[in-house]
């Protein structure tokens, strides 16, 4: 990794830095049993696969309540960062803590969204029973109390995403954005600490990007939930975004979106010229063919008009 003077590569969450929800990041608006400590931290994290190094030496901590939108190039290690996370994957070499504990999904308090498939129309599974899957089935036992109980968790999970309409449908019927919702409650429904996002905007039409985005933005706000958000476009959440955490071919920088998308950073992580340029408040990724990577899709290249990367 380079050193740059404006951006952090092994970075705490920024001394100040004004969340969407306007508080300080590192400071939460609300407090909450999690304020007191980094909701993820990593300390000298690898992940290799073989003689490959997706990613080495990255310290971050991710605050409560803060959104860090993880982005670069297919295979720079997005997803395998999650799944780290999540548990499904060992660091080659550092630590990790996700809220609180080893990471894991169900016991520590993560909520994951995958990225939109569709479900096959002959899944009859019904939309409320598909969000009722993220709730711990041993936190809430048998009995009559903690059937109803649970069934109250999921109605109002359900309400919150506005698919109260047809969460009593087979989730196969639903449109994707309708199952892309439903999949939000299920990430939501078990109280998450931390919001695990792999491209959940991905075949979204753009008023299902925004509805998604502002849940998960409004998830952050009531509950002070970190948020790690994979995407190759950084334009539909960049209001929302704290911190960038850029992937590049084994390196990586970390910083605000102003301090991340810059043409001279971009051009340092893509080891070839790459201009980057605000057009109405949009970031737009001007590269050049044989860029490493370049031959992949979501990489820079000829700008098309408001795309990220
Ligand atoms: N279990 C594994 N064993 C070996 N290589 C792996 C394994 N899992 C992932 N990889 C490789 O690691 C690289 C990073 O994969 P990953 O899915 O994390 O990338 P990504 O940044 O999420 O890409 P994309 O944008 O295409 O989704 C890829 O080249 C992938 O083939």
């Amino acid at each position: 990794m380079t050193a740059h003077p404006d951006v952090r590569s092994s970075a705490q969450p920024p001394a100040v830095g004004t969340t969407a929800a306007g508080a300080t990041a590192g400071q939460p608006a609300t407090a909450g049993p999690a304020a007191d400590r980094p909701a993820v931290a990593l300390r000298g994290a690898e992940l290799s696969y073989g003689t490959r190094v997706l990613w080495s030496g990255l310290d971050l901590d991710i605050a409560p309540g803060e959104f860090l939108a993880v982005l670069g190039p297919n295979g720079s290690g997005k997803t395998s960062l999650l799944r780290v996370l999540l548990g499904q994957q060992e660091l080659s070499a550092g630590s990790v803590t996700v809220a609180g504990g080893p990471p894991g999904r169900g016991s520590r308090r993560i909520g994951y969204i995958p990225q939109q498939k569709a479900m096959s129309r002959g899944l009859t599974l019904r939309g409320r029973d598909l969000v009722g899957l993220g709730l711990d089935g041993h936190r809430w036992g048998i009995g009559l109390r903690n059937r109803r109980d649970r069934a109250r968790r999921v109605d109002q999970a359900v309400a919150a995403v506005g698919a109260t309409g047809y969460a009593d449908q087979p989730v196969g019927l639903l449109s994707g954005g309708e199952q892309q919702r439903l999949r939000v409650a299920q990430a939501l429904v078990g109280d998450p600490e931390v919001l695990l996002c792999d491209e959940p905007l991905l075949s979204l039409d753009l008023a299902h990007q925004r509805a998604v985005s502002e849940l998960i933005d409004a998830r952050r706000r009531a509950a002070n939930t970190a948020v790690l958000f994979v995407t190759h476009e950084i334009n539909p959440v960049l209001p929302l975004v704290d911190r960038v955490l850029y992937l590049v071919d084994g390196r990586f920088r970390v910083g605000t979106p102003d301090e991340v998308m810059t043409s001279e950073t971009l051009s340092e992580l893509y080891r070839t010229h790459i201009d980057v340029v605000r057009v109405r408040g949009q970031i737009v990724v001007v590269g050049a063919q044989g860029a490493a990577g370049a031959d992949q899709p979501h990489h820079p290249m000829a700008a098309t008009g408001g795309t990220e990367q």
